[in-house]
């Protein structure tokens, strides 16, 4: 909801950029038919004038300035058909261009490339006076000096308004980014100094849209350890998030096709695949980000009570606006002006009167 400016900006800058180039290219396309259109006419005005004068002279047949002219047409007209496709070339120029870019991006970003160690991702999960901001957006500090901790094996949800930074701290878990200054840790070791790709094989996620892939539901449990995960425990990560009943009801079971953008399936059943994917891999840290907000009363229940189960043994977070969500939590950390606020039991913090309630009567919890 609150990147919805940031994502405006970024579609009108490239709307503008699509029209500038489209009006550019038109006029272009234009400017080299009418001129492969003009040579045609030109060059045969020309050859009837020079074949006029030769024969004339006599020193020219007719039949011979026939086959002149037809060549030069034909010439002609060939090479300005090829003209046509001028803008044709340059954009598959283009398109090669950008693919091979894209082909060939890092998957490291420079801070990722830093930390080597790979130690077991364990223990207490630790914000510590972390101060951000977005590097496309300095100026702006989304967390000011927020510090918070959450017990190995504690569930918490990290509430507050649109735009506090609720995502912003799953990013920084995940080492999207690093923190500006401050320091986070798992047990005694810091974020910063974990090698990236083993700290997200610990950390699962599970976030608002489904990030499945248009491949079969096994694949798409297995996805990331395809080849190195076999057929029971694709079986075993997906009886533990629920899903293992409703995907032996298919016709084709964990062969199932899930479409593009999960769109065979609904979006709770999508959302137990991910939860189950998450569960497929050795993770003790679960971030489950507004994964039950586009969700309705049925599909939300089945989650939560996969949730339920999942939690259990992991330190878990869950970015969310609804009341049942903080229910089932341990205890709520109220984020306001990029820090935390407020925290404890829903109870707690309604009978507190502070800030969490204000926005409870205020209607931004949704669910009760
Ligand atoms: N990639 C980004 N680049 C620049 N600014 C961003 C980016 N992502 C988020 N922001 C800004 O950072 C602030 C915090 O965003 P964040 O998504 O963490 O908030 P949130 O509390 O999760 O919001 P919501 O509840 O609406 O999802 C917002 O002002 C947002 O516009």
């Amino acid at each position: 909801m609150s990147l919805e400016p940031v994502l405006q900006a970024q579609f009108d800058k490239a709307a503008s950029l699509c029209l500038s180039t489209g009006i550019r290219g038109a006029f272009v396309e234009g400017c080299t038919y009418g001129v492969a259109s003009a040579l045609i006419y030109l060059a045969e005005a020309l050859l009837f004038y020079v074949g006029a004068v030769l024969i004339a002279k006599g020193t020219y047949t007719y039949l011979q300035m026939v086959q002149v002219l037809n060549l030069v047409v034909f010439t002609v007209t060939i090479g300005s058909q090829l003209m046509a496709f001028t803008q044709k070339i340059a954009k598959s120029v283009q398109a090669t261009t950008d693919l091979w870019g894209l082909v060939s991006l890092s998957t490291e970003g420079s801070s990722e490339a830093q930390g080597i160690l790979r130690p077991a991702i364990e223990g207490d999960l630790v914000l510590k006076n972390v101060c951000f901001s977005y590097p496309t957006n300095p100026d702006v500090e989304v967390l000011k000096d927020l510090s918070m901790k959450v017990s190995e094996g504690e569930c918490i949800a990290l509430v507050g308004a649109s735009g506090c930074g609720k995502s912003t701290v799953a990013a920084l878990l995940q080492r999207l980014y690093e923190p500006t200054s401050g320091t986070i840790s798992v047990g005694l070791n810091e974020l910063r100094a974990t090698d990236v790709h083993h700290l997200r094989e610990h950390i699962a996620v599970v976030s608002q849209n489904p990030n499945l892939f248009d491949g079969s539901i096994r694949d798409n449990i297995a996805y990331g350890r395809m080849g190195e995960m076999g057929d029971e425990e694709v079986v075993r990560a997906a009886r533990a998030a629920n899903v293992h009943d409703f995907v032996m009801s298919l016709p084709q079971g964990y062969d199932t096709p899930v479409g593009e953008n999960a769109s065979l399936i609904s979006g709770g059943q999508a959302q137990r695949l991910q939860i189950a994917r998450a569960l497929a891999r050795p993770c003790k840290v679960l971030i489950l980000d507004e994964c039950t907000s586009a969700l309705d009363g049925a599909n939300q229940s089945a989650v939560l009570e996969t949730i339920r189960d999942a939690k259990v043994g992991r330190t878990t977070l869950m970015v969310t606006h609804k009341v049942p969500v903080m229910k089932m939590c341990d205890r709520i950390l109220l984020v306001d002006g990029g820090e935390v606020v407020e925290q404890g039991t829903y109870e707690d913090l309604v009978e507190r009167k502070g800030l969490f309630a204000k926005l409870a009567s205020g209607g931004e919890w949704v669910g009760e």
